[in-house]
This record gives structure tokens, C-alpha cells and sequence, in this order.
């Protein structure tokens, strides 16, 4: 049997080092900078971006292209006129861990020269001249600076992922760089590919207020460097889309990843997987294995067959940790896979497709790949979100593979076979096909782009899903009869938040509880606060019944925080705030809640109150007045009602859709009459979660265009 060796993690952080260390870790991190593929390319890159406007980079999986090339140009002037350099990433954890990484490859702390900003959390500073992003918060700021002139270049990274916010940022970028080149010749120059050298225009500003003419005043807008990148990317359909756009391919990566298949085909993927971890576990040499589940439940089963599996083995096979990682886990829990295990030991982490692209784990070798993922489908008609398993993509696959051999060699052993992969689809179906698009049209329109149906999308929405989008947002008086936005509508836009939420803040200020509805919307916008641990179930429903109201979710989320709150205070009179933020995490783990998805929701509640109060809304409080609430609830969320059915289950009003109501909410057990909803998703049924108990005659009086008196 093998040894198990330690494996060569090394620490992230700087903490305890001694200057020795500090100064090896340094060489050790240049060696490896220049062993990267994308190194010897480094200067035919960078001509590549100064003689195109919008360039294609293909490169393999860990070829160095989303933490070298920033680095390249930000080496070779490309900020020198006061730009910065953005890094779009459809994923946050992306953004935040390779900005720590190349923070610390430039020996600098993170928010300084290089730093992140995801949605209501931004480490980044007035220094900061590489900026890593998720592409939905570049988004916003287009909605509040329309040319992007604080950047220089724009780099959209891991592009093949086609998400919504990726798909609807090209097209506006592509409109952002005839913008800047129209300031620049004074015409649309409609060539994406030409070389602009940008004689800077000189604009003379006149400043009307005080009546000076500041004739020497000047604003430059530069050509903007647009570079879309992927390591699985069909480079055609991005480079036809951009006119012609150069394409150039990053060859080779750094260390061999041998891919394994399956003989015949896997039945019980599960099962295939334990096989197939234990296999590496006891013939392979060093390296930590990364397996690819479909969700938390599959995780957590996984975990407790491992574990179950271990003890029936000999001590001295025993030393397998587990790490399971996915979006709703608290962050210091999915920080642990970062870290180095303890010597002798082999890590195993069990993630869902959130440790699919962009992310280095360090000490991985071994990748095992089932081939499934869930996906989030919409149904524009039923309103529906399903989350349903299904195949990955080839570019999912490769990028699964891809997270091994970034240290060493690798393995990746694809839990089927070969003629399998290769009737996979290239890519997956692009997001913007299969979801709700409300958001995207109302953010369009915000951006002065009227006709979103004939926007030149990379790929056009389904019109149904677009229409339909349209008629929500007239129901909610953000769009006008002739689809112009409204002034509500663009109160709703500056917003952070989904369509229906900004509404509610806004009908809340005129309801006089707006303080709860702040509230209950941050809180609504993070992914589960409650944590369900599978093995402490019964324990974590106890823990729930102390928040629980008999009014419904919203309220149950109005007491968890106002608890979480009040605990804070009361700690922070006695004790530093480092101390009582760590005394919050411990009563969150006390009480079953996720203290991340809590912080989270306090930093949005912060923001939003921020917000709201910039656009001049009125913050107060209903008291204990829950009939106010649950009428304001009623006439913030009435397009999502349902009327409960003789037999128990819920006729939802506007789509006649049977559903029930989600174990997990307090009214499950009670079933009142009448609810509203936030969520609806389709599992193995038809589930609404995030319910609460209202009066049908309130949705007659509060939304009379869409109810009436029942007979
Ligand atoms: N957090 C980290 N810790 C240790 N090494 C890292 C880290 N991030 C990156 N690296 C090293 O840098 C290499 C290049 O990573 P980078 O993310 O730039 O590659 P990439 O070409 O963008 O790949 P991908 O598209 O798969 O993200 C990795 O293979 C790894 O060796």
C-alpha cells in the first residue's frame, strides 16, 4: 500500500511566517509564475491587445490566464492613463480567492493595488488597478457609469459559462466600445477588430452652476480593451459576434492531466464515486481528490458513506479527511477546502459545480467526475423554477478535469464512458435561456435600451420568456402601457435587488413598515439561513421553533434576525466588535442558522438601508403591527399568490399551477386559506417556499387589476 505522504499545501495566508518562509514562499511563487504556459506568451499577448480592440484567449485550464494576464498588462502600461483593469467571474468565490491569490503573487495586501468586488461587498480601494468582479456587478455599475470610464480593459473571464449576466454584459460592452470610439473619432466605428491608438478626446466641460468656463477641463475616453477568454470556448460564435474578432489560443498547460472513463456504463453514480474515492484512497500515491456531486443532500449522503466505509478499513488507512463544499454552507466551513490537511492525511472534497472553474485548490491530483450537475431551469409560462439533474457539457467536463494537474499531475476519472462524452453537448444551454429574465429587462431599460427584444444579444431569449418578463413588470408599475419605464421603475433599478423586492421596499415606505421589510428582503436574498445538518435534523427544527410566528416565513425571518440583532448589541456593550461578531457565530451555530448567510444578510440590510435612504424613502417602523406587515406582504408580493384546495394542496391564482408548501416553512403543518410566496421550485413536486398567511380580500383591495370578489 502506499504511503500516504504529506501533501505540499501551502498556506494562503502570511500569518505566522517568519521572514524565511515569507521569502521562499515568494521565490517559490515566482518559480511557479514562470513555469506557467501563458509566461512564455507573455509579450505576443500583450502586442495582441494592443494591436486589437476585442480579443478571443483560448487557453487550456490552469495556463495562468485569469491571474497572469492582468498582471502582464498592468506590467506593460495598459493603466497607465488612470484605468483600472476589471475581471468579470461568474462566480463570487472565484472572485475572492484568485484576487487573494494574485494580491499575494504580488506580495501586496488584497484591496490594494489588487482587490474584488462582488455584490454588497467591495475590497477594493482607490489604489486598486486590478479588479476582480462578478459580471453581474459590473452590470450595476454600467447602469451608473455607462461608458465603464474608470476601465481600461475589461476581461470576461470563463465566458464559455454563458450565464445571463455574461450573455447581457457582451452585448453591452460591445455598445460600451462603439460609445468610447465614437467620443474618440467622433464616428461609430462599427470595426470591433481595428487597432485604435486613441488620440484621447478632449472634451470641454462647462460648468453651468457657478457660470466659470472651465475651458481647460478636460475627459479622456480611451478605447476599450475587451478581451473574452475561456479555457472551453467555441472562439467562432464570440468572434463572429464581435465582427471578426481575433481569436488566439494559449497551447499547453502547465502539468499532464490523464483522463480515465468507465468500461461500461455506471447505474448507481453514488456508488461509482465511493468505488472509485476508496481506489484512489488505497492504490494511488499523494494528492487530495476533488469529487463533483449534485447538491448538498448528495454531498452530505456521500460524506456519511465515506465515514461508514473508514471505519470498516485498517488505522492506518483511515486517514481520509472530508470536505464538502456548496454555496449554502457557511463560508468558514467552505474556506476549510482551501487549507492544507494535516500531515499523513488525504484530503477528499466533495463540492457541487461551485469549485467547477476558476478556482486552484491547492493539493489536488485526483478528480472524480460523474458527469451530472443540477441545473436551474424557468418555465416563463408556469413561472417556474425547477432545479432538475442533468448531463454537464463538454466544456464542463474539461473544466472538471481541469482542476487537477495545477500543482502536479493529475487523474480525472469520468464516472462513464468514452463514447458517452463524446455525444455530450459542447456547451451548456446558455443561462439566459432558462430563466427568469424580469431582472435582466428592467436593468436594460434602466440602461436607456427600450426595445430589449431586438437587443443584439450573443444569443436572442426566448421571446415568451422576454414578453412575459414585460407583463410582470407592467403588474408591478415599473413598466408603462407602451413598455416605457416608469418612475417607480426606476426607483426599482437602482436597487440591488430582484424586481419584486425593490418593489416591496417601495410599497413598504408608503405601508409605514419599511424597517421590516428591509428586513425581511435582506434576508430573502441570501441562500438559506436556516442549516439542516442531515444528521441533526430533529435538533435544527427544535432550534427553528423558537423563531417560528404562526404568520408565516417572513415574520419567522423578521424574529431570527431581530434576535441575531439584539444578541449582537448586547455583546458589543461588554465586548469589542471582533468579540460579539464571534459570539454571533457561535449562537448561529447554537441555533441552527448559517451564520453566513446571517452576515450576509446583515451587510445587505446595511446597503439597502443605504440605498433607500439615497432615494429619499421614508424608514419607519409598524411596530408589532403584523396585520400591517402581512397587508404590506400582500400587496408587495401579490403576483405570487396561491388559494388553498379541498384536498390541502395550493392552487396558485395567477397560473393555476397545484403546488405545495415546502416542508421546510412554519406553515407547512398549518395550511391557511390563503398564502403569498416568494419561491416556487419543482424538485420531485411542485414546492412555494418563503410563505405567509393572508386574507384573499386584501389582494382584491391592494391589487385590484388583477383580483376580484370570489363568488
Ligand atoms: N489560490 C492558489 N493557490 C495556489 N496556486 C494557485 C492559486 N491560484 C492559482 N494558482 C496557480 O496558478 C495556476 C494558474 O491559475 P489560473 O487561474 O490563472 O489559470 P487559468 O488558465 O485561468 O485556468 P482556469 O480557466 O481553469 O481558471 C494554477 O494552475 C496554479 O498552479
Amino acid at each position: 500500500m502506499p504511503s500516504m505522504a504529506a501533501n505540499n499545501f501551502s498556506r494562503n495566508t502570511h500569518q505566522n511566517q517568519t521572514k524565511g518562509d515569507f521569502v521562499s514562499r515568494k521565490q517559490k511563487i515566482e518559480q511557479q509564475r514562470k513555469n506557467l504556459p501563458i509566461a512564455a506568451v507573455e509579450r505576443r499577448l500583450v502586442e495582441e491587445v494592443r494591436n486589437n480592440d476585442t480579443l478571443i484567449i483560448v487557453g487550456e485550464t490552469g495556463s495562468g490566464k485569469t491571474t497572469q494576464l492582468p498582471q502582464y498588462l498592468f506590467k506593460w502600461g495598459f493603466c497607465r492613463d488612470g484605468g483600472i483593469i476589471g475581471i468579470t467571474q461568474p462566480r463570487r468565490v472565484a472572485a475572492i480567492t484568485v484576487a487573494k491569490r494574485v494580491a499575494e503573487e504580488c506580495g501586496i495586501p488584497l484591496g490594494q493595488k489588487v482587490g474584488y468586488a462582488i455584490r454588497f461587498e467591495d475590497v477594493t480601494s482607490g489604489q486598486t488597478k486590478i479588479k476582480y468582479m462578478t459580471d453581474g456587478l459590473l452590470l450595476r455599475e454600467a447602469l451608473l457609469d455607462p461608458y465603464l470610464s474608470k476601465y481600461s480593459v475589461i476581461i470576461v473571464d470563463e465566458a464559455h459559462e454563458r450565464t445571463i449576466h455574461t450573455d447581457v454584459l457582451l452585448g453591452l460592452l460591445k455598445n460600451v466600445q462603439k460609445a468610447r470610439s465614437k467620443s474618440i473619432n467622433g464616428v461609430v466605428n462599427t470595426d470591433h477588430n481595428s487597432s485604435n491608438n486613441g488620440h484621447a478626446l478632449e472634451e470641454r466641460i462647462d460648468n453651468q452652476n457657478d457660470g466659470i468656463l472651465k475651458s481647460c477641463q478636460v475627459k479622456k475616453y480611451n478605447p476599450l480593451k475587451l478581451i473574452i477568454m475561456s479555457a472551453s470556448l467555441d472562439a467562432r460564435v464570440f468572434s463572429e459576434y464581435f465582427g471578426g474578432a481575433k481569436a488566439v489560443h494559449v497551447q499547453g498547460r502547465q502539468f499532464p492531466v490523464d483522463i480515465f472513463y468507465t468500461h461500461k456504463p455506471e447505474t448507481d453514480c453514488i456508488d461509482a464515486a465511493l468505488i472509485t474515492i476508496f481506489q484512489i484512497h488505497l492504490e494511488e500515491g499523494p494528492g487530495d481528490v476533488l469529487v463533483f456531486l449534485t447538491g448538498q443532500e448528495e454531498i452530505e449522503s456521500v460524506e456519511r458513506l465515506i465515514h461508514e466505509r473508514l471505519r470498516q478499513l485498517p488505522e492506518c488507512s483511515r486517514k481520509l479527511l472530508t470536505f464538502p463544499i456548496f454555496s449554502s454552507l457557511p463560508s468558514e466551513k467552505q474556506m476549510r477546502v482551501f487549507m492544507p490537511s494535516p500531515a499523513g492525511h488525504r484530503k477528499v472534497i466533495l463540492a457541487t459545480n461551485i469549485a467547477e472553474t476558476s478556482v486552484t485548490i491547492p493539493g489536488i491530483r485526483y478528480v472524480v467526475d460523474p458527469g451530472l450537475v443540477k441545473a436551474r431551469t424557468y418555465d416563463p409560462k408556469m413561472g417556474v423554477d425547477s432545479l432538475i439533474i442533468v448531463t454537464t457539457s463538454k466544456a464542463q467536463a474539461l473544466q472538471r478535469s481541469g482542476r487537477a494537474g495545477r500543482d502536479g499531475p493529475g487523474k480525472c476519472y469520468r464516472l462513464y464512458q468514452e463514447s458517452f462524452f463524446e455525444k455530450l453537448t459542447d456547451s451548456t444551454l446558455p443561462e439566459i435561456k432558462r430563466c427568469d429574465l424580469s431582472n435582466v429587462v428592467l436593468q436594460l431599460k434602466a440602461l436607456g435600451i427600450d426595445d430589449v427584444i431586438n437587443f443584439d444579444f450573443i444569443e436572442k431569449p426566448d421571446r415568451t420568456a422576454v414578453v412575459n418578463s414585460l407583463w410582470s413588470l407592467y403588474l408591478l408599475g415599473a413598466v408603462t402601457e407602451d413598455n416605457k419605464l416608469s418612475d417607480v421603475g426606476r426607483q426599482m433599478a437602482r436597487l440591488p435587488l430582484d424586481p419584486v423586492y425593490s418593489k416591496a421596499l417601495i410599497v413598504a415606505s408608503q405601508f409605514g413598515c419599511l424597517k421590516e421589510m428591509l428586513i425581511c428582503v435582506a434576508m430573502l436574498s441570501v441562500e438559506s439561513i436556516f442549516y439542516a445538518p442531515r444528521e441533526k435534523l430533529e435538533e435544527s427544527r427544535n432550534a427553528l421553533k423558537s423563531f417560528a410566528s404562526p404568520e408565516g416565513d417572513h415574520l419567522t425571518l423578521l424574529n431570527v434576525y431581530r434576535a441575531a440583532d439584539e444578541f449582537f448589541q448586547k455583546n458589543k456593550m461588554v465586548h469589542s466588535e471582533e468579540k460579539a461578531e464571534k459570539n454571533l457565530r457561535k449562537w448561529c451555530k447554537d441555533n441552527y442558522i448559517n451564520s453566513r448567510s446571517l452576515k450576509h444578510a446583515r451587510d445587505i440590510h446595511s446597503q439597502i438601508v443605504r440605498n433607500v435612504e439615497q432615494m429619499g424613502l421614508r424608514v419607519t417602523s409598524c411596530e408589532d403591527d403584523t396585520l400591517l406587515l402581512r397587508r404590506c406582504l400582500a400587496a408587495s408580493f401579490f403576483l405570487k399568490a396561491a388559494m388553498k384546495q379541498p384536498d390541502g394542496a395550493y392552487r396558485v391564482t395567477l397560473s393555476g399551477l397545484i403546488v405545495q408548501i415546502h416542508p421546510s416553512s412554519v406553515l407547512f403543518r398549518a395550511k391557511p386559506e390563503c398564502i403569498v410566496f416568494n419561491e416556487l421550485v419543482h424538485t420531485n413536486h411542485s414546492y412555494v417556499r418563503n410563505v405567509s398567511r393572508i386574507d384573499y380580500l386584501w389582494l382584491v383591495e391592494l391589487a385590484p387589476h388583477l383580483y376580484a370578489v370570489q363568488d
